[in-house]
């Protein structure tokens, strides 16, 4: 069966269906991660999005039962080259076609995505839409440049209610902003004594669970579209020490007085090197984010740029000048990709101990 992928600069794709036989509109964004698809179509960051992979040959190892990162997956569909109808892996129990088929959710192959990569590079990040090789582009154009596509991402993919993830160690509040099961993992392999709470959590509801620690996780969208938790982190910096992934640090900026601002189009892979400023040292980093902390906005507040992107000098990592609090815009629980920034969550720990031990200023 045929389907057409549609941009709203008037580009028409036609591919192969695959998945579900659904039709869905999102922001069309690249990855060029040449493993880790499933981490990729689990990770609740692409809510609302289409993503191409660049790497031509797709679910060759099928889907397995350990590399998910959230339950119920948010893309919105995917576009590849080539996808493996047969998948081989010791691990894999399902093909990508049979996942996609489960979750509603639409695929396309045979595009050329090396054509699409260059589109969406020159004209930045831009709409399209998965639809039925039926439908009239003309129609679907108008629709993609006349509808806005919703903003309440976070809403939709954070946990409804706070739940827990014990463990004997330090308490962490984790607030569940789209969060990857990755970052959960990485803090429950140190035995922390983890809460989960929603995205609208107060800092009133925060403090009461008496944490050690805050973790501020990952998650969709525009970090401006979520001003309660900018609200909460200005209640709870500066009392109990902070660590933030992605949004987390992106919401992070905002609550210090700092912007953020859309890149053209995002950094979305396994192989972005990332250099430590005090140190010299280069990480090479998981990246998926399409904002970035504006790097003008920082002089005026109480923060200082700890790490930046070598590929176009972006900030990539913030700390606080008086409060235990850091931040980066990479991946340090990787899923997929290299582990070279794990030992940030040590860091995180290190953090805790003294505060437990200092207080937090
Ligand atoms: N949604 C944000 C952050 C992504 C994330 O937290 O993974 C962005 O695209 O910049």
């Amino acid at each position: 069966m045929k389907r057409q992928l549609i941009l709203e600069d008037g580009t028409v794709f036609i591919g192969e269906a695959f998945g579900a036989d659904t039709e869905r509109m999102g922001e069309v964004v690249f990855n060029t991660g040449m493993t880790g698809y499933q981490e990729i179509i689990s990770d609740p960051s692409y809510c609302n999005q289409i993503v191409t992979l660049t790497y031509p040959l797709i679910g060759n190892y099928g889907i397995n039962r350990d590399d998910f990162e959230t339950i119920i997956p948010a893309i919105s569909g995917f576009v590849v080259k080539e996808v493996a109808d047969l998948p081989s892996n010791w691990r894999s129990e399902l093909s990508l076609d049979e996942y996609f088929k489960q979750n509603n959710i639409p695929g396309i192959s045979g595009i050329d995505t090396r054509k699409l990569t260059r589109i969406i590079r020159q004209h930045g990040t831009l709409k399209g839409a998965l639809v039925s090789i039926d439908s009239n582009p003309d129609e679907v154009i108008k629709e993609l440049r006349t509808k806005q596509l919703p903003t309440d991402q976070v809403k939709q993919v954070s946990t409804k209610s706070a739940y827990p993830s014990p463990g004997r160690g330090s308490r962490v509040v984790l607030v569940d902003f789209g969060m990857k099961h990755g970052i959960l993992r990485e803090l429950n392999k140190r035995d922390c004594d983890v809460v989960v709470v929603p995205y609208n959590v107060t800092a009133e509801e925060v403090l009461k669970l008496r944490p050690d620690g805050i973790m501020l996780s990952n998650g969709p969208g525009d970090p401006k579209d979520v001003p309660e938790a900018i609200e909460m982190i200005q209640g709870v910096q500066g009392k109990v020490p902070l660590f933030g992934i992605c949004l987390g640090h992106q919401l992070f900026a905002l609550a210090n007085g700092a912007n953020t601002e859309p890149l053209k189009f995002g950094h979305r892979g396994s192989n972005h090197p990332v250099k430590e400023l005090a140190t010299g040292k280069i990480a090479i980093t998981s990246q998926n984010h399409g904002y970035t902390v504006e790097e003008d906005s920082i002089a005026a507040t109480a923060l200082e740029v700890t790490h930046v992107a070598l590929n176009d000098g972006t900030v990539e990592g913030l700390k606080h000048n008086q409060y235990p609090a850091f931040t980066v815009q990479y991946h340090p629980e990787a899923s997929p990709g290299p582990e070279d920034a794990n030992g940030l969550f040590d860091q995180f720990m290190n953090m805790i101990d003294a505060a437990k031990v200092e207080g937090v200023k």
